[in-house]
């Protein structure tokens, strides 16, 4: 990619011994959790407005988000000098809106989902000058989270059998893949994780074209896209790599999250437990079981992280969830 000093950073591939001890598989995980704003999201996102940067196109950053993209583009936008403006939907804790604040962004509150909040940050950056940043459905977006996986295969050295990612609006999947696709990992199965409730992407499969979920009633506020970006679709029918989509309930999600705080003293999302509950809840298992998996002795699990979370948080799903 043509960006000169990158704002994300290389983050490490650990061989996790708690969640290989617990499924006799070699489980990696891609702790991009570690990421500045507390996501993999930097990577497109810082990306994308530095591209725009570097040919002049940006003096004002307008982002709507769940939260992590928006935490992604102020970060970068503050490094970079670059005024910005985050539009969040109702559903995101006032806490996000102050740490936002902390990075210099103007926080303006607006829409039900993150669809509705994009319409005003469309409306928003229609000035001259301004910049719009998705929060998934941009191809510098998925060029900036490819590095994730070339990075992992330099970090790796062997092809793992199977790579788990969580799906919202599609933008970490088309960065895995482009990133697969670059390091030769096109024959390796992705395993596509949602949760019941933000399921846009079961959804788009099943009728065959994209299709816009009435409502987000899951926890995993920030899977939280109504619609999926068409170029999944894409992907999904080219099979290369081969896509397998798999749900997981709520609980299962938040119990995965408490397990890996537990495992690995770290605090993610529910939209990264969806990944991490294709270890814990055993999708992957159950997939070789059922021959949809082939080999799965090594897998690699990308840790989105997400920063939508905190200890109290954690404590209230806990009991919410008699976890
Ligand atoms: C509504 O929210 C969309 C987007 N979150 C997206 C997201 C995803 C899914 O990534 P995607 O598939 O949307 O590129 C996974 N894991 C985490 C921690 C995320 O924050 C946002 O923050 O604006």
């Amino acid at each position: 990619s043509t960006v000169r000093d990158k704002l994300y950073i290389e983050t490490p591939v650990l061989h996790s011994f708690p969640l290989s001890d617990l499924t006799g598989m070699k489980v990696y995980l891609k702790l991009d959790n570690l990421q500045p704003p507390g996501s993999f999201k930097m990577r497109g996102i810082s990306h994308l407005i530095q591209k725009a940067a570097q040919n002049g196109t940006c003096e004002h950053v307008y982002c709507a988000s769940g939260g992590n993209a928006g935490l992604a583009a102020a970060f970068a936008s503050k490094q970079l000098g670059i005024p910005c403006t985050i539009i969040l939907p109702v559903t995101t804790p006032a806490f996000v809106a102050d740490s936002l604040k902390v990075l210099d962004a103007e926080v303006r509150v607006h829409g039900e989902v993150y669809d509705e909040a994009k319409n005003l940050a469309l409306e928003l950056s229609k000035q001259c000058g301004s910049l719009y940043v998705p929060a998934f459905e941009h191809p510098d977006i998925w060029e900036g989270h490819s590095s994730m996986i070339v990075e992992a295969a330099r970090q790796m050295q062997v092809k793992p059998d199977v790579v788990v990612v969580s799906v919202g609006g599609g933008g970490l999947l088309n960065g895995v893949i482009q990133g697969m696709r670059q390091v030769g990992w096109d024959d390796v199965p992705v395993v596509a994780m949602e949760t019941h409730g933000a399921h846009s992407f079961d959804a788009a499969i099943k009728a065959g074209e994209v299709v816009t979920l009435p409502a987000i009633t899951s926890v995993a506020k920030t899977l939280g896209a109504l619609s999926v970006t068409p170029s999944i679709l894409e992907y999904y029918k080219e099979a290369k790599p081969p896509i397998i989509n798999c749900l997981v309930t709520d609980k299962e999600a938040v119990s995965a999250c408490v397990k890996f705080s537990d495992d690995h003293r770290f605090l993610v999302e529910p939209a990264c437990g969806a990944s991490l509950a294709a270890i814990y809840s055993e999708v992957i298992l159950r997939l070789k079981e059922e021959g949809k998996l082939t080999k799965a002795s090594s897998v690699l699990v990308i840790v989105c992280g997400g920063a939508i979370v905190s200890s109290s948080v954690m404590e209230a799903w806990k009991l919410q969830y008699q976890l």
